[in-house]
């Protein structure tokens, strides 16, 4: 869908915690592209408390995937109704079948991945905090706030995920291992 000059479709892929949204944000400082992140749009629903939001939680709590069909769905959802045309897509295609999907859509120019051993990520995600309404995510030794404990831009205060805990932690892990390196391999290929 379109030339690459002029539209720029591109996917930001790696592990949970690899720093997919961190990267994103600097990058859409620099260059004129929409970030859409599915961690974010799931989150967004999760406080609005809508529908998908309520199933999303059953399956985020377990530290299991959102199934493909709805995930596609309220992602490509997004996609469309974005006004610039040209995005940066992180943390979806999680899934073999999600990469198909989007390919049968969209033209995807660059797919880049975060490629960060598992034991940097535990740590890192042991002092992830994140601004829930925003989706604006530090670390206490990489990029932590300027005041304990709140947000920069609002002052309000910042929360630890609960599935950042160990014991979902290692399921979402499992997860990514089994299901997320095959999309990798899709664009690989
Ligand atoms: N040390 C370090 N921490 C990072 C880097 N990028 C992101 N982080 C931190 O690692 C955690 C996970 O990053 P996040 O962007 O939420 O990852 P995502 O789950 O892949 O979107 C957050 O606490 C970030 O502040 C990096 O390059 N170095
Ligand atoms: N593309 C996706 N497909 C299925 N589930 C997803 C997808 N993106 C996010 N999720 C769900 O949302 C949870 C949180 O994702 P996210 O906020 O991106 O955090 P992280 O990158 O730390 O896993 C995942 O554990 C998963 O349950």
């Amino acid at each position: 869908m379109g030339a690459p000059g002029r539209l720029l479709h591109a996917v930001l892929t790696g592990a949970l915690g690899s720093g997919k949204r961190t990267l994103a944000s600097r990058i859409v400082k620099q260059v004129p592209l929409q970030k859409f992140s599915s961690g974010d749009l799931l989150q967004d629903n999760l406080l609005r408390d809508t529908e998908f939001g309520v199933l999303a939680k059953i399956f985020m709590d377990q530290g299991r995937l959102i199934p493909d069909d709805i995930m596609t769905r309220l992602t490509l959802q997004e996609l469309k109704s974005s006004p610039r045309g040209s995005w940066l897509l992180s943390g979806f295609p999680r899934t073999l079948r999600q990469a198909e999907a989007l390919d049968r859509v969209y033209h995807i120019h660059l797919a880049m991945n975060l490629d960060v051993p598992i034991e940097v990520i535990r740590q890192r995600l042991s002092a992830r905090w994140i601004h829930p309404s925003s989706g604006r995510v530090y670390n206490l030794e990489f990029n932590p706030p300027r005041a304990v404990g709140v947000d920069d831009l609002t002052g309000k205060p910042l929360v630890q995920r609960e599935d950042d805990r160990p014991e979902t932690l290692a399921k979402r892990l499992e997860a990514y291992e089994d299901q997320t390196k095959r999309a990798l391999d899709y664009y690989r290929g």
